[in-house]
């Protein structure tokens, strides 16, 4: 044996060290027969398959969880067939029947002709970093909810409202249904902030929001605090009377809800008064002006004596 060849056998083994010690897992497979030719054996501390265990690529698609199989198998098998290398994350069985995120990056080793001679490639266990991308992404929906609450009495807020809103508007021209609005307010709050003080003020509209929760019927209704002590309520779908009836609903809720107001007379309860509006519209109408009729059909209420419901008033 000559000292070059000694030379190349120590060199292999330090390569094969470097690879087999490394938390990436190497791997090769033998494009013609589509049979393993190599895979470091750090793969059975990671899923607890032996390196015998793996053959083909029959073995390898098989411990993959079904939702990621297909596309990853064929994905694979097109780029290589392309002799372009490349990357796939998913789910690799454990033998406890656990799954590991994994990334595959795959190098396509080519013939002279350009077709594929074999495929070697490294299997990364990226399972931490997985976790951290879910945490990330529930905290964004966590926040985007957020966003769209109320953080007080925990409705929709005018920013949910003002997105539903027009998207339920183009639905209403489209399908020619009507669309109805109630916004709702509290009688004399001032008087209650000044009687009760600020905070219980809080806890007053706290109560109206939980007691006119009730009176959603679908996903499709929206209630949502408008602002202040005025709560609007988006009715698709809905016509006059029936927007007229949810309207003396609301009020009835409140009632039924007993919040004193003795700021108003002794053994007084908390009332709200309602303005109503529906329409069909067309391309040529807008949501402003429509909610603005509601606004002040609600004024009108305030004006003929509160705890009541408008839903005409000549408007
Ligand atoms: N506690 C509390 N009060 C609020 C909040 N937002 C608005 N208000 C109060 O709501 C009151 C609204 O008063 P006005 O607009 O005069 O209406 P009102 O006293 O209800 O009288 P009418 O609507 O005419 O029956 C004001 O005193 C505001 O300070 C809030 O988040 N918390």
């Amino acid at each position: 044996m000559s000292i070059e060849d000694i030379i190349r056998e120590d060199d292999i083994g330090v390569y094969k060290t470097l690879l087999e010690s490394t938390r990436a897992i190497p791997w090769k497979i033998d494009w013609e027969t589509l049979r393993f030719a190599y895979i470091g054996p750090q793969i059975e501390e990671l899923l607890g398959w032996a390196p015998q265990s793996w053959a083909t690529v029959q073995d390898w698609a098989d411990r993959m969880h079904p939702e990621d199989r297909a596309w990853v198998f064929d994905f694979c098998v097109a780029q290589s067939q392309a002799g372009v290398d490349h990357e796939a994350d998913y789910r690799a069985l454990r033998k406890d029947g656990e799954y590991v995120w994994i990334r595959d990056v795959v190098h396509v080793v080519r013939n002279p002709d350009g077709s594929p001679n074999a495929l070697i490639g490294f299997m990364f266990d990226i399972s931490e970093r997985k976790r951290t991308e879910e945490r990330l992404l529930d905290m964004q929906r966590e926040l985007e909810e957020l966003s769209f609450k109320d953080g007080l009495t925990g409705v929709a807020n005018r920013r949910r409202f003002d997105m539903i809103v027009e998207n339920e508007w183009r639905e209403a021209v489209a399908s020619g249904q009507a669309i109805s609005v109630v916004v709702l307010d509290i009688d004399f709050f001032k008087q209650y902030n000044d009687h009760y003080g600020h905070l219980e003020g809080d806890e007053c509209l706290k109560r109206v929001a939980a007691a006119l929760a009730g009176i959603v019927r679908s996903p499709r209704d929206l209630l949502c605090r408008f602002g202040g002590e005025e709560f609007v309520l988006l009715l698709p779908g809905t016509d006059e009377a029936t927007a007229m009836a949810l309207a003396w609903r609301c009020l009835d809720l409140v009632d039924k809800a007993l919040i004193p107001h003795a700021g108003v007379g002794a053994g007084k309860r908390l009332t709200l008064s309602a303005g109503v509006h529906t329409t069909v519209p067309t391309e040529r109408d807008e949501v402003l002006p429509f909610i603005a009729v509601a606004d002040r059909r609600l004024y009108l209420a305030k004006e003929r004596g509160r705890a009541r419901v408008v839903a005409d008033g000549g408007l």
